[in-house]
């Protein structure tokens, strides 16, 4: 759903400083500079990079000067990013400026006993040192951030009083903070006290625009709190990926609302964020794996099961016997294996990439048309040989009709389009099984794929424009299965797109380690897919092609009549798989698809 003109969220993300600091086990730096890379390609505006702490009261922060001297840190601080560091004292401050850090946060907290447990002095003395911090900080030209911590409760003095958060709201705004982040430290708050407080500071004379909301979950009030503070007009909220966090100092306190949930909420109401879900979920993954930590995001935990494969099994595992495979045919760079009703291409230039020459794409244009027509074959695989999945069409000197223009043009763009439609057009399952890095035509043999396979260190690349060419006869899968946004970046920018990317976005079903795993995942796959009728299977991929080309129209009306008809026939599969299940059997489509004496028409 999208809704128009409803006011962007800008997400702070605090997770690898709030998020991991409350960690007893020590984390390693690279993990955490790991951490913030991830954060970063997540499109995330804003991340709270580490804090300038004493190492003795937050040892899990004592590698601040590594993150802070992190060339790709750096890097990232001279662009368009946000990257606060959480400095209390005059001495953090020195250490942040030595590092060239261009924002810092500082914090008071509105209660007497948090204060000096936290930062061991009274409220007064807490915001002296602020005040003191800020000024310097903002004489180097460094901007500056404020949190409150304890808005709603404090662990030792109990309720909060809203006045105490508006002093310090003040307090922080006048010592020169752009902005305050209202901390709800023990997580005990719930919407009706976010919009009295919100409502307290409004009516107070607190700009709207000054404050963010940063929520904890203790109690499952964190969402319905971003929610609530959101229609008070907020548009500024902290949270941490995967829910990390806690507090040292509030016992029991749980993590920061997590990014993934919030995030999911807002894109769901028509909210942009600018951050790309799918990203974040793969963050949060692999962060609690790193952590050995439960997985703090609903959202995320939900999607990232959504996106995952059916195939979790390991290569060697006894259940899953690797198929027999029988070279049959080996010829113009390619090699042909049968396993049963399974057709394997293996494209065979490893030396050249696996690079398209004309021999090759005809070679291969009339196999992909062959088994379309055989009644014995059910599904197609396309792989490679070597490092290199299909580095696409081939420009060895000699040898490509590039620049050559005329008859040499026509005949390549013939010979293209009919490898790619034969393959998108066929009846049966074809499985792109990307063993390495994909590039131009060879993206275009993965795409025009039902099903794709790969190692965790294929990528693919629409090289093109770097020759001062274009995806021309591939666009036509790739814009299909990509979408419009994706495919026009990934076009113009030339860039590879890593396996990570396009599980995230769906386009990849499997991955596996290595090239021996990814044969024995195909192999698992094949196995598993026995359970799909032939028939069924091509008629399926119809009514998808119906659904994409034509959704709404008549042709897809009648397309669907066509087939309903045709799956109900007493000759169909149909007949066969309906009177298995009546008789408590199930079919094995592939041993049927074998002893079929005749070939079905
Ligand atoms: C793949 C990397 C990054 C590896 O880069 P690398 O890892 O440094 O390895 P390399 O460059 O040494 O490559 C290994 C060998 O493969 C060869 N090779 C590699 N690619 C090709 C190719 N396409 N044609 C012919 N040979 C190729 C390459 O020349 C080399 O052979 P050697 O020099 O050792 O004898 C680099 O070689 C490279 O950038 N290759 C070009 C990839 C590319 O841009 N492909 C797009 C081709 S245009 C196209 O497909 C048009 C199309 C079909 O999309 C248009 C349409 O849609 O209508």
């Amino acid at each position: 759903m999208t809704v128009k003109n409803l006011p962007a969220v800008r997400v702070v993300e605090v997770g690898p400083r709030d998020g991991l600091q409350n960690i007893q086990d020590s984390i390693p730096t690279s993990t955490k500079l790991q951490l913030i890379r991830r954060l970063e390609e997540t499109g995330l505006g804003t991340i709270e990079l580490t804090s300038v702490v004493s190492p003795r009261i937050i040892p899990q922060l004592a590698d601040c000067r590594d993150i802070l001297g992190d060339e790709r840190v750096k890097e990232m601080t001279g662009k368009e990013l946000r990257l606060p560091v959480l400095v209390p004292t005059v001495k953090g401050l020195d250490i942040a400026i030595e590092y060239g850090v261009k924002e810092i946060a500082v914090f008071i907290s509105a209660t007497e006993g948090f204060s000096k447990a936290n930062i061991n002095c009274t409220v007064e003395q807490g915001i002296e040192r602020a005040r003191n911090v800020a000024s310097l900080a903002l004489q180097s030209n460094i901007a500056v951030r404020g949190y409150v911590s304890c808005i709603f409760a404090d662990p030792y003095d109990g309720p909060t009083q809203p006045e105490s958060v508006l002093r310090c709201v003040k307090e922080l705004l006048y010592a020169g903070c752009y902005e305050v982040s209202l901390g709800d430290t023990l997580g005990v708050g719930s919407p009706s006290n976010v919009r009295g407080l919100v409502t307290f500071l409004l009516e107070n004379d607190i700009p709207r625009e000054k404050l963010a909301g940063h929520f904890h979950d203790t109690y499952g009030q964190a969402v319905a709190n971003v929610w609530e503070a959101y229609n008070c007009g907020l548009q500024v909220f902290d949270s941490s990926v995967a829910g990390l966090g806690g507090c040292p100092f509030a016992p029991g306190a749980k993590g920061n609302v997590a990014t993934e949930d919030l995030v999911y909420m807002f894109h769901n109401a028509g909210i942009s964020t600018g951050v790309d879900l799918s990203k974040l979920v793969e963050t949060g993954v692999w962060i609690s794996d790193q952590l050995k930590k439960p997985n703090g995001s609903r959202a995320g935990k939900a999607l990232s099961i959504k996106s995952k494969p059916i195939s979790n099994v390991k290569s060697k595992s006894p259940k899953h016997p690797s198929l027999p495979w029988n070279l049959t045919k080996e010829a113009k760079g390619l090699q042909l294996y049968q396993s049963g009703v399974n057709l394997k291409i293996v494209l065979n230039r490893p030396k050249n990439g696996n690079a398209l020459t004309a021999p090759m794409i005809s070679a291969l244009t009339s196999i992909v048309t062959r088994a379309s027509k055989d009644p014995h074959i059910s599904r197609i695989i396309i792989t490679g040989k070597g490092k290199f999945f299909c580095t696409g069409m081939d420009l060895g000197k000699g040898s490509t009709p590039v620049a050559q223009g005329g008859s040499a043009s026509d005949a390549q763009f013939q010979r293209l389009t009919g490898l790619f439609e034969a393959i998108d057009q066929s009846p049966k399952v074809t499985i792109a099984c990307m063993n390495g890095p994909a590039f131009g035509g060879g993206v275009g043999l993965a795409f025009s794929c039902d099903i794709r396979l790969a190692t965790r260190d294929a990528s693919v690349t629409l090289s093109e424009v770097k020759l001062g060419l274009c995806p021309a006869t591939i666009s036509k899968y790739v814009v299909r299965e990509w979408g419009v946004p994706f495919a026009r970046e990934a076009m113009l920018s030339a860039r590879p797109v890593s396996v990570e990317e396009l599980r995230a976005r769906g386009l990849v079903f499997d991955v596996a380690d290595g090239a021996e795993e990814l044969s024995a995942r195909l192999d698992i796959l094949l196995s598993r897919l026995k359970v799909a009728s032939p028939d069924a299977s091509r008629m399926s991929k119809e009514l998808v092609r119906l659904g994409w080309a034509h959704a709404g129209r008549d042709e897809q009306v009648t397309g669907i009549r066509r087939l309903f008809e045709e799956m109900m026939r007493v000759d169909a599969d149909g007949a066969h798989g309906v009177k298995e299940f009546q008789a408590g059997r199930n079919v094995d489509w592939d041993a049927f698809t074998q002893g079929m004496s005749k070939p079905k028409l």
